[in-house]
């Protein structure tokens, strides 16, 4: 079988969060809106159960469903990439299945996380196990070393890869080696950079597109940030960049408090209308002091005149 659904991505795509209920349940009824919501800030492409989805946190049980209803709620309207990466390589296939048979566009996996692969060999090992689960799907690797511990070349690997994996369709590139993501790029792969806090960064050392939390929430700032960097206007763009790096000061503070990144993300997505909830554990939710504090923290950066 051959790959059947090609993409080449060069757009923002917001990693998106998984909305939960304060008992820790998945609230599955504010996917709709959510998913309204991005389609009127000109959103076109998600990636579903990725690190701000929170996917490793979920059972495998609760990610088909939540691929099932972004399927759903879009109607076509987005490009649905989903994450898979498992513990164990059986559950991963099980998902890349999952997500080609419901009709997600792209597969997207993490490198094996407890036994990781010590070399290229052992990767592109890995990944093309899981790339044949969904044979008609685009693959694409997710580099993301700040939190695997899996620091391989990946321009390397991007030459192995499209050698061996038939349906390998690029990398999303969470590492702010910049260097590396050059070689990827001239590797002639998509390349979806994922540090939105150096973004202007990415896309000048030849990034197609992003992949990230902010995007959820700012989209319009960083489709600003394309525009300009189109028209070649980069004092402007990094203009646009720094009120990333603001937001960004501002969440790891709270984001460190809660446990977490993710839970900090969400409580600033929660200011967009769309009603996050709490993020599960080892993460926490602010208490409504900090919660108060936060907020008045991001009203003086000026965060709520750029949603
Ligand atoms: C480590 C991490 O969570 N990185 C985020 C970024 O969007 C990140 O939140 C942002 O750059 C702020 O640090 C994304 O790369 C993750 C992502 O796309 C995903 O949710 O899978």
């Amino acid at each position: 079988m051959s790959v059947e659904k090609k993409i080449w991505l060069e757009g923002l795509v917001p990693a998106v969060f998984t909305p939960m209920k304060e008992n820790g349940d998945i609230n599955f009824s504010q996917i709709e809106p959510y998913c309204e919501y991005l389609i009127n800030n000109n959103i076109t492409e998600i990636y579903v159960n990725g690190t701000t989805g929170e996917g490793k946190s979920l059972t495998k049980e609760e990610r088909k469903e939540v691929v099932e209803h972004w399927i759903k709620v879009s109607k076509k309207r987005l490009i649905v990439i989903v994450h898979v990466g498992c513990i164990n390589v059986k559950e991963s296939q099980e998902l890349a299945r999952h997500a080609q048979d419901v009709g997600a566009d792209a597969v997207a996996s993490l490198p094996s996380l407890f036994f990781k692969p010590s070399n290229i060999d052992a990767l592109v090992h890995h990944c093309a196990e899981i790339a044949k689960s969904a044979p008609t799907l685009p693959f694409i690797y997710y580099h993301l070393p700040i939190m695997t511990g899996v620091e391989l070349n990946m321009e390397d690997f991007s030459y192995r890869a499209q050698k061996e994996i038939p349906n390998f369709g690029g990398i999303k590139f969470s590492s702010k080696d910049l260097p590396d993501m050059i070689g990827v790029v001239f590797s002639g792969v998509n390349v979806l950079f994922g540090c939105d806090e150096q973004f202007v960064g990415g896309l000048a050392m030849g990034a197609h597109g992003g992949v990230g939390s902010l995007y959820n929430f700012m989209p319009k700032i960083y489709h600003k940030m394309i525009a300009l960097i189109k028209q070649g206007r980069l004092p402007e763009a990094r203009e646009e960049q720094m009120k990333g790096q603001r937001l960004c000061r501002v969440m790891y503070k709270y984001g460190n408090l809660q446990g977490g990144n993710v839970a900090a993300l969400k409580q600033i997505m929660s200011y967009t209308g769309v009603e996050m909830g709490p993020p599960r554990s080892p993460m926490r939710e602010c208490t409504k002091e900090e919660k108060e504090k936060f907020k008045n923290e991001l009203k003086a950066i000026g965060f709520f005149e750029w949603l």
